[in-house]
């Protein structure tokens, strides 16, 4: 890291910490009390909608349930306030887990949805019910104390609520950079890629939900010490959107950009609250408008927030490569040269009435490189899904080792020891190369979320990168791991692919039209890489469209053409074939 980065956050940290010693007025003290609760909530968020894109507008009712929590324990039960904090952020564990469970398996709009309607029922259920206080809710919550020492609301609180706050954004940050982070950040773009890589994005969906949901819980728990009143209005739908507006405002991908978004619409709110009235001579939540304008604004020209204009400012650091000697990972036993790998038994896919693929056979063994090739919408693809395992089989067999997989969902084929790279480049962007190459060694890490978040991770994260720069060097691209992977051109993204696919230690490797769209000097490399991953005793199964590619570089082929074997052999054979040409020519055989 530079200097300026390393320094940032402890200058940071220690500023707020110090901020109620300082002869700050204090009303700047409970604006900077408030920053500190909504970035807690909109870091949640970050991770949730920025970094695993799951949107959720019901944040300020996880909120709820903590504030509550409080209240009510310490004013009804005079129970401890600790005790108060163990029960809410496990309320909130609890109604995140049921809501996750009901709707994180589903796709697209049903978990917003979702988090709409459990806001508007805990917004109605804590405002209709009597034990709670309806609308009028819990009043004169005590203040907080901390070994003995009263925290009051203002100066005395604001050390705990930014302590609490900067160790949150701390272990998100380190999250975001370890194993389970990786997988997290593998999501955002939809399951397919994550979960070739062995990852249950369910499981990690739920986590972050969950995670989420605690900040927000704690978040509450601060806030009902804070105002030492709880009512339903702050943890209305309406603040649910407004936390969801600080974060994509911030910046929803940055951690930082959850401080920087809580900053700016606090400030903003109470600025335009003072201003707006005037100018239009009438009182109302004019703010909302305005917000609702800059929301629309800020997504048109800055997608990805504020904090990116602040985040190029910043100089990039490499990755400090401090993996040097790392113990290697565990690696599988390999098949023998020879061995019978896969076997492809009369495999069928239908789609309504549409035949794809229409019981189609064949096999590979351990040390060859098989080329599935055929003319458009002959099936190819369809057919390298059902054996990855991202199609379901109408009917058929597929074999690995001997062991029906036919089923299986690809993560557990993945498991199994058979990898793949994507006809589309599927990667994380906005990571390094070196980043992305690690996430195909995930199966071979153990380390969970909390572990990461504690930084607890660095040698585990030192035998992945490690591994990650061998199987770069592998494919000849070391020198380009500290490269953002978004920004390199379509052929080294796919060597790219390839070296991911490797890390994840297959026994097979299956590469999807790899040449597909690469210039003439980039079909060359991927043509050596391959032709060397051979040499080593490495096995492939190449679906391609491109003819010229497959004949110099594989041992068989398989020619599909409307979803049916049109012919199997070696490359000359097939070259030679009348069918074949036919086929590629579109003309009758
Ligand atoms: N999800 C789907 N739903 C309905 N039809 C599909 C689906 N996926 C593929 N098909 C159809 O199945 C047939 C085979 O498609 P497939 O993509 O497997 O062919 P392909 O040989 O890989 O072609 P290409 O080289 O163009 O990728 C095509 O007619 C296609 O339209």
């Amino acid at each position: 890291m530079t200097g300026l980065r390393r320094f940032a956050f402890p200058a940071f940290a220690l500023l707020m910490l110090a901020l109620p010693a300082l002869p700050v007025p204090d009303f700047w003290i409970t604006q900077s009390n408030y920053i500190g609760l909504y970035a807690l909530v909109a870091l949640g968020l970050v991770l949730l909608t920025g970094v695993a894109g799951l949107t959720s507008f019901g944040q300020a009712a996880f909120v709820g349930i903590g504030a509550y929590t409080a209240a009510f324990m310490a004013v009804k039960l005079s129970a401890s306030p600790w005790l108060a904090l163990l029960i809410g952020v496990g309320l909130a564990v609890a109604a995140a887990m049921l809501l996750g469970a009901i709707t994180l398996r589903m796709s697209g709009h049903f978990l917003p949805l979702a988090t709409i309607a459990w806001g508007l029922v805990l917004y109605y259920s804590m405002g209709n019910m009597d034990w709670l206080g309806k609308y009028d809710g819990i009043l004169g919550v005590p203040t907080l104390k901390l070994f003995g020492m009263d925290l009051g609301t203002g100066r005395g609180l604001h050390a705990l609520i930014w302590a609490i706050a900067l160790l949150a954004a701390w272990a998100c940050a380190n999250l975001l950079d370890s194993r389970p982070g990786r997988a997290i950040r593998s999501m955002k773009n939809g399951a397919t890629m994550a979960e070739a890589m062995g990852i249950s994005t369910f499981r990690y969906k739920l986590n972050v939900f969950v995670l989420a949901a605690v900040l927000a819980a704690v978040s509450g728990w601060l806030f009902a010490f804070f105002q030492r009143t709880v009512n339903p209005s702050p943890f209305s739908i309406n603040k649910g959107i407004e936390y969801l507006f600080m974060a994509v405002l911030g910046g929803v991908s940055h951690v930082w950009g959850a401080f920087l978004g809580a900053a700016v619409v606090k400030l903003t709110e109470d600025q335009l609250q003072v201003l707006l009235p005037r100018l239009i001579g009438t009182s109302g939540n004019f703010e909302t408008i305005v917000f609702g304008i800059v929301l629309v604004v800020v997504l048109k020209y800055a997608p990805d927030g504020l904090w990116t204009f602040v985040q190029r400012r910043l100089p990039r650091a490499d990755r400090v490569r401090d993996w040097e000697g790392a113990p290697p990972l565990p690696a599988r036993d390999k098949p023998a040269h020879g061995e019978l790998l896969l076997q492809v038994q009369a495999v069928r896919k239908e789609f309504g009435g549409l035949v794809a693929v229409n019981d189609v056979s064949f096999e590979l063994r351990a040390g060859e490189i098989v080329g599935l090739i055929g003319p458009n919408g002959a099936g190819k693809s369809t057919t390298f899904n059902l054996v990855t395992g991202v199609l379901g089989l109408t009917s058929g067999q597929v074999r690995y080792r001997g062991q029906d997989i036919a089923g299986l969902p690809s993560r557990a084929i993945a498991r199994k020891g058979i990898s793949r790279t994507f006809q589309h480049v599927k990667m994380i962007p906005e990571m390094t190369v070196l980043e992305n190459v690690a996430l195909g060694g995930y199966l071979r890490g153990r380390t969970g979320s909390v572990r990461a978040m504690l930084r607890l991770d660095r040698d585990e994260e030192k035998r992945l990168f490690a591994e990650a720069e061998r199987q770069l060097a592998r494919i000849g691209m070391a020198d380009r791991m500290h490269e953002l992977a978004g920004n390199l051109a379509l052929g080294p993204q796919r060597l790219m692919e390839i070296a991911r696919a490797l890390c994840t230690d297959p026994a097979l490797l299956l590469l999807d039209e790899p040449a597909a769209g690469l210039r003439h000097k980039e079909k060359q490399a991927l043509g050596d890489v391959l032709r060397q991953l051979k040499s080593e005793g490495m096995s492939l199964l190449l679906v391609e469209h491109d003819m010229e590619f497959v004949m110099g570089l594989t041992d068989r082929i398989v020619v599909m053409e409307f979803g049916t074997n049109l012919m199997e052999g070696t490359p000359p054979e097939v070259q030679a074939s009348p069918a074949v040409r036919a086929a590629y020519l579109g003309t009758e055989h």
